[in-house]
């Protein structure tokens, strides 16, 4: 099984690399449902504080790579050949995926504060309505997961500060790639 990891700061179009792969066919394991069907079973609304405060608490309780253990068997039982896992926060998670799935690849994306803070102004998600002061304390908790270290550990990186057309060309591009655990 290939498993191709998504990982980027907050806003910076992870999202959009996951509708790409779905677009192409591959499936798509969001890792930040488990976090959020966790704090809907808590009662608490979708907030950026609680959503933050659940995965914190995963992390306090069962290791900096709960969420990626929590998320490998969801993977495993798609039983496709190729699957593309989005919401990688921290290096712990990329070596917990590299040990159980040896064909893994890292894909990092890279958007600059300023893109990232004015296309998050355009998208409107329930944890959407930040100040750039939380767009910065939002960075700064998911630094403090590793995001930075995983960032690091990436196998591909691109940079997603033209068009959507010009990322999304890019992005297909890079998955229809057999190197970067692509179909072909
Ligand atoms: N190149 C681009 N041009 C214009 N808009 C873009 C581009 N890339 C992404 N966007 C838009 O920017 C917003 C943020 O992108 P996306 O939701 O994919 O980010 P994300 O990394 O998944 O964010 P989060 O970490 O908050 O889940 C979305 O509304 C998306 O459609």
């Amino acid at each position: 099984m290939k498993v191709i990891g998504i990982v980027g700061m907050p806003a910076s179009g992870k999202g959009e690399v996951s509708r790409i792969a779905r677009d192409l066919g591959i499936p798509v394991v969001v890792m930040g449902d488990a976090i959020r069907e966790r704090v809907k079973k808590a009662g608490l609304p979708p907030t950026d504080a609680n959503l933050g405060a659940m995965s914190g608490k995963l992390r306090s309780e069962l290791g900096m790579d709960a969420i990626a253990r929590i998320t490998i068997p969801v993977i495993e039982a798609t039983t496709a050949p190729v699957v593309l896992v989005d919401g990688i926060r921290g290096d712990y998670e990329v070596a917990a995926f590299r040990e159980r799935f040896p064909e893994f690849t890292l894909i990092g994306i890279v958007s600059s504060f300023e893109t990232r803070y004015a296309r998050l102004a355009n998208r409107g998600r329930s944890d959407d309505s930040l100040t750039a002061e939380e767009l910065r304390a939002r960075d700064e908790r998911e630094l403090g997961w590793g995001l930075g270290r995983a960032l690091a550990q990436a196998d591909y990186t691109v940079v997603n500060e033209g068009t959507l057309e010009e990322f999304v060309a890019e992005v297909r591009a890079l998955l229809c790639r057999p190197a970067a655990g692509g179909r072909e």
